[in-house]
């Protein structure tokens, strides 16, 4: 055969591939070639083949999945397909982005903390179970088992079962390029909810730990160190791992971190708990105290309002705003009685000063009178005696003398008993004042937030101390009725705003005008009660009929005019043994007489035994 040259071997080998259709891939380019110029070239794929082999072979060593790739790269080469030999390969070494591989360092990070996290309806036994079935499925070939036991994780965190990845039958084929994530299994978790479960890559994670890290100290900061105040040991050790949780950087750091964590939560846990129990025991105590005190101090009403205000409180689930409130009412309360308190007690030294004085004038007295009478006694004897009338009268004028003086000092003695009998109950009258003040002070806990009279609660307290007292003391009290004249008018007209504050306004102008020991209570909308303790009725009309005055001169303002508020009053005084169930509804009727006859004046109930006497009149006509 001639040699051809190899132009005309290339021109004859395309002239060949065209007239037999064989297509021109550089593999049949080359047999062809050979064909025509009679020679058998080099292929380069088998020594490619041999070069992958050997390498392969060498790898399996330590992975036997590179043994069966060699055997199988082996026989694609030989039979030329490099479409497959390409997937092959592409197998073995996963190409595609990174972002979206699955890394072992990601996978046993996500498995240890899945592990540690509860999934609803999986069982930490089934989740080990799961995943000793793919150890044991997947052990030999390390990617195929990243990505299975990801795949697994990935199902406690979605909620499905581990049974997709028991089996390798069942095990779906897991596509190297698009990783079986939370978010690709369930479409219903938003994936950026999931970095607790994904850690995408070291970068994410650093980040990631660094937020956590963040998110402890100040829980420790804020939270936790805080409350271990009270705890110098306790408070030192959280201290101690704040400081190391801020500079926690290693692993082996936060396992530390993590055993002094649950040290300080148990002792926080412990105190918590003391502190719960130290509350209750208190507030039993409190409780205990409150009711015996009753008991205890039925003599002190002062601290009846403390009493009751606590009481109240008690009683009530514990609120900040119900206690704080409770705190002023009861600091006013102590201040005003810190003021009057001392006063209280002066008056009191006082009237034991000037009993004491009383006694020792009258002790004075007696003497005097004893001293008198017995120089009487010893000028009778001496008169008895006497011959001598020069000497009976010298006798005679002594005994004038002695008269005269013993008169004189017993008037003395009797200005001077008055006098103090006088400051007496001056010291007395005081000391009354005094404590009808403090009695009612007690009541601040009892007012109406509108006016700051008492409320009905306060009223009654205030109607059952008054008439108690009147009992005791033999003295009179007197009650009067009130009621706001056409008061819709002004609510009408000006809205109902305005009508409270004339509300406010009124009671505020009424009190000025009453004595101290006068008590004013809101009955009701626009009706108010006084108290007026040691008062007769016509003194309690005066009183009244004042503050009506007071009333006239003091106007309400409403956008800059002068509004006049009146208000009609009735008045009863309380009868030896009567009730305020009987006495109010006196002043009641009276009141209603007093708006009959045309408002804005105080007409005073018939005395009762009036009343009775006419009943019984009434009752006589009737048999
Ligand atoms: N603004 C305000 N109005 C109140 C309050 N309580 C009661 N009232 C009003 O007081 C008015 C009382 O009306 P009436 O009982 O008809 O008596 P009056 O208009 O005062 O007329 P006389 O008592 O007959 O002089 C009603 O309109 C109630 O709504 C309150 O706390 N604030």
């Amino acid at each position: 055969m001639d040699k051809k040259s190899p132009t005309e071997v290339a021109r004859q080998t395309l002239l060949q591939l065209t007239t037999r259709k064989i297509a021109p891939t550089p593999d049949n380019y080359r047999k062809m070639y050979d064909e025509i110029s009679g020679v058998t070239s080099i292929d380069h794929s088998l020594e490619l083949a041999r070069t992958l082999d050997s390498v392969l072979q060498e790898a399996g060593q330590k992975q036997p999945k590179y043994i069966v790739a060699a055997q199988s790269i082996n026989s694609l080469i030989t039979k030329r397909d490099w479409a497959k030999l390409e997937d092959q390969l592409r197998k073995l070494i996963p190409v595609g982005d990174v972002d979206d591989a699955i890394t072992w360092p990601m996978v046993v990070r996500n498995l240890v903390k899945q592990l540690e996290v509860n999934h609803k309806g999986i069982t930490n036994t089934r989740k080990k179970e799961g995943l000793n079935r793919v150890l044991t499925n997947f052990g030999q070939d390390p990617d195929v088992l990243s990505q299975k036991i990801h795949a697994l994780v990935a199902s406690w965190g979605s909620g499905t079962t581990e049974q997709m990845v028991d089996t390798p039958a069942s095990a779906s084929p897991i596509n190297t390029n698009t990783p079986v994530t939370p978010a690709a299994s369930n479409a219903k978790i938003n994936p950026e909810d999931l970095i607790d479960v994904v850690i995408r890559d070291d970068s994410d994670a650093i980040e990631i730990s660094k937020l956590w890290r963040e998110m402890l100290v100040k829980t420790l900061e804020l939270v936790i160190v805080p409350q271990l105040k009270s705890v110098p040991d306790a408070f030192a050790k959280a201290e101690i791992l704040l400081a190391d949780t801020k500079n926690v950087q290693t692993k082996q750091h936060i396992v530390k971190v993590g055993e002094h964590l649950k040290g300080v939560l148990f002792s926080l846990e412990m105190h918590n708990d003391s502190q719960n129990r130290i509350r209750e025991a208190l507030l039993q105590l409190l409780r205990l105290m409150l009711s015996s005190m009753g008991e205890l101090v039925v003599e002190d009403k002062w601290l009846h309002g403390q009493t009751l205000l606590v009481n109240d409180i008690l009683a009530k689930p514990l609120d900040i705003e119900s206690l704080y409130n409770a705190e002023s009412s009861l600091k006013e309360l102590i201040f005003k009685q810190g003021e009057i308190k001392p006063g209280l007690i002066e008056a009191q030294e006082t009237l034991k000063k000037m009993v004491a004085t009383f006694v020792e004038r009258l002790s004075e007295m007696t003497e005097n009178t004893s001293e008198y009478q017995s120089k009487i006694e010893g000028y009778q004897q001496q008169i008895k005696s006497s011959e001598n009338i020069v000497e009976f009268n010298t006798l005679l004028d002594n005994l004038m003398e002695d008269t005269r003086t013993i008169g004189l000092s017993a008037q003395r003695s009797r200005d001077m008993l008055n006098e103090t009998q006088q400051k007496v109950k001056e010291a007395e009258r005081q000391i009354y004042e005094l404590t009808v003040k403090l009695d009612q002070i007690s009541e601040v806990a009892h007012e109406d937030y509108l006016t700051g009279t008492l409320n009905r609660r306060g009223m009654d307290e205030a109607l059952l101390r008054e008439f108690s007292r009147a009992e005791r003391y033999n003295i009179a009290l007197s009650i009067a009725m009130m009621d706001i004249d056409h008061f819709k008018k002004i609510n009408d007209t000006m809205g109902h705003t305005t009508g409270d504050q004339a509300l406010s306004h009124l009671a505020g102008v009424i009190k000025k005008s009453l004595r101290t020991t006068d008590v004013i209570a809101r009955y009701g909308g626009e009706e108010f009660i006084i108290i007026l303790p040691n008062t007769e009725q016509e003194e309690s009309i005066t009183i009244v009929t004042r503050a009506q005055r007071e009333l006239t001169k003091n106007f309400f303002m409403h956008e800059n005019k002068r509004v006049l508020i009146t208000f009609s009053a009735g008045v009863a005084e309380r009868a030896p043994g009567e009730e305020p169930n009987s006495v109010i509804p006196r002043a009641d009727a009276a009141l209603y007489q007093a708006k009959q006859s045309g408002r804005n004046r105080v007409v005073g109930a018939p005395p009762i035994a009036e009343k009775s006497s006419s009943t019984d009149d009434n009752d006589a006509e009737n048999e």
